[in-house]
Order: C-alpha cells, then sequence, then structure tokens
C-alpha cells in the first residue's frame, strides 16, 4: 500500500506544470488554463474560486481522472500524462482516496463492507485483515457503534465519515475532495473538517480540498483560488499572511 512508504514532511507529492484543459467543440470550452503549483507531503491545501472557475475540473486533472490538453501532472516526480489508462488505474487506486459531496456509499453494503471495497480490489491484504482494517478506520472516525449500519440508517455526517474512511482504506498518500461537506449542516461540516484535519495531522496525508467555504479555506494551509479556469496569483498566500 502507498502508506508502507517512509513519508518526509513537505517533500513534493504531486506537480502540476501548466495544466491547461480545454473542451473540443465547435466553440471550445476553457476549463483550466496553465495551473502550475506543488503539492507537499502533510499539506492541507484549499481551491476555491467563484461557481464555474473550474475547481472540479481541476481536481479531476490531478486525480488522474481527466486528460490535461497541455501541461502534466506528476506524482512522486513521475509523469503521468503518458500512461495508459490500466497504469493511471492502478495509480488512483493506491495512492489517492477521493470524496466527493455525495458520499456514493453503495447503499445495499454495510458502513464496513463500503470502506473494504478499496481494499478488496487492490488485493494486498487478507479478507480478515481487511475487515479489521476497515472497523479500525471507522473507530477513528467515532463510527464504532456504526460498522454494520447500511448508509440509510447514517446521518449525512456519518455517511460522508464513512465515506473519507473508505478514501482511506489503501492508505494513500493523497486526498482529493471535492466539497466534501457540501451537502452537509455547520455541526456535521466541523466534524468531517476535523476528520479531515486529523488524518493530515496525524497521518501527513496530504488534502486537496474544493470548498466554496471561505471559512474553512482560511484554516487550511495554503489557497489556490481560481478565477476563469487559471490561478489568482494575487490570492495564492495562506490567509493568514494575506489579511
Ligand atoms: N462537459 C462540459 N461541457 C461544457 N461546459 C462544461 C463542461 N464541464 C464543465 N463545463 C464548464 O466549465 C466551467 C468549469 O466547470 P467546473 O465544474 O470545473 O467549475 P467549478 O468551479 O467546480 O464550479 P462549481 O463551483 O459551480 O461546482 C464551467 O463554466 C462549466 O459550465
Amino acid at each position: 500500500m502507498a502508506g508502507d512508504r517512509p513519508l518526509v514532511q513537505g517533500t513534493p507529492l504531486l506537480e502540476a506544470r501548466g495544466l491547461t484543459r480545454i473542451l473540443p467543440g465547435v466553440v471550445p470550452v476553457t476549463l483550466v488554463q496553465n495551473v502550475s503549483f506543488t503539492i507537499g507531503c502533510g499539506e492541507f491545501v484549499a481551491i476555491t474560486g467563484p461557481s464555474g472557475s473550474g475547481k472540479s475540473s481541476l481536481l479531476y486533472l490531478l486525480g488522474l481522472l481527466d486528460r490535461p490538453t497541455a501541461g502534466e501532472v506528476l506524482i512522486h516526480g513521475k509523469a503521468t500524462h503518458t500512461l495508459p489508462k490500466k497504469d493511471l488505474a492502478r495509480i488512483r487506486l493506491e495512492q489517492i482516496g477521493f470524496v466527493f459531496q455525495f458520499h456514493f456509499l453503495l447503499p445495499e453494503f454495510s458502513a464496513r463492507d463500503n470502506v473494504m471495497i478499496p481494499m478488496q480490489r487492490l488485493g494486498a491484504l487478507t479478507p480478515k485483515q481487511q475487515k479489521t482494517r476497515a472497523t479500525d478506520l471507522l473507530k477513528n472516525f467515532g463510527l464504532a457503534d456504526y460498522v454494520d449500519r447500511l448508509p440509510a440508517e447514517l446521518s449525512g455526517g456519518q455517511r460522508q465519515r464513512v465515506a473519507v474512511a473508505r478514501a482511506l482504506a489503501n492508505a494513500p498518500r493523497l486526498i482529493l475532495a471535492d466539497e466534501p461537506t457540501g451537502s452537509l449542516d455547520s455541526r456535521a461540516t466541523e466534524q468531517v473538517f476535523d476528520t479531515l484535519q486529523s488524518i493530515v495531522t496525524e497521518t501527513g496525508t496530504s488534502i486537496v480540498a474544493v470548498t466554496h467555504d471561505m471559512d474553512l479555506a482560511s484554516r487550511m494551509q495554503r489557497r489556490i483560488h481560481l478565477v476563469d479556469g487559471a490561478i489568482d496569483t494575487d490570492q495564492i498566500l495562506p490567509p493568514s499572511v494575506r489579511d
């Protein structure tokens, strides 16, 4: 698993170099324009920007779910843009966890079984080890009493914490989150944010989170602000330095 490799705080984990994504068509649509930055190990970074500024499009490129029209994403210094789909899928499975605004848990599976699914796909652990790891992850997020519940039997915040546990299943180095608290009330937002913060602090996993919530963004280490698909360099400093 990715988590077995040594991790040095701050060393480059992911680099975006000149990332551009243009949707072809009679009138081409530019989603992301010439975006470059580096995410270090153990960083908690917000991506902010107005609606339609390209935040989700950028996150899909970073997560190797979409290919750039120009530029590249490097993970641990290795270029990914020329890799075949099969290799990209493997990198995603081993190294990147995804959390979306809506949890996308499988409704017919328990919380624990949902968390075990990525482990089953990776195949690095025995079924018994998978069960133990899934139970431990859920316990860490205050869900010890809910491991056997179906998603429909959980609150919105609990479901989202199960989704975060699932994202951590294969001990990725990086979590990409698209509006992870976007569908939650303020109390559940705090719980999920605390969960994400504890992952960064305790495991050194890096998190890049798209958010509309400027309060949450200001509590992350760094903010990348997009306008019309490009980085607004005036706002790249951490909020504490800028303000
Ligand atoms: N498949 C598509 N076809 C046409 N336009 C698209 C497509 N996907 C995205 N766009 C446009 O590209 C721009 C960037 O979209 P994106 O979803 O990345 O923005 P966003 O900042 O995440 O927006 P929001 O905050 O509203 O979720 C928007 O103007 C959107 O309408």
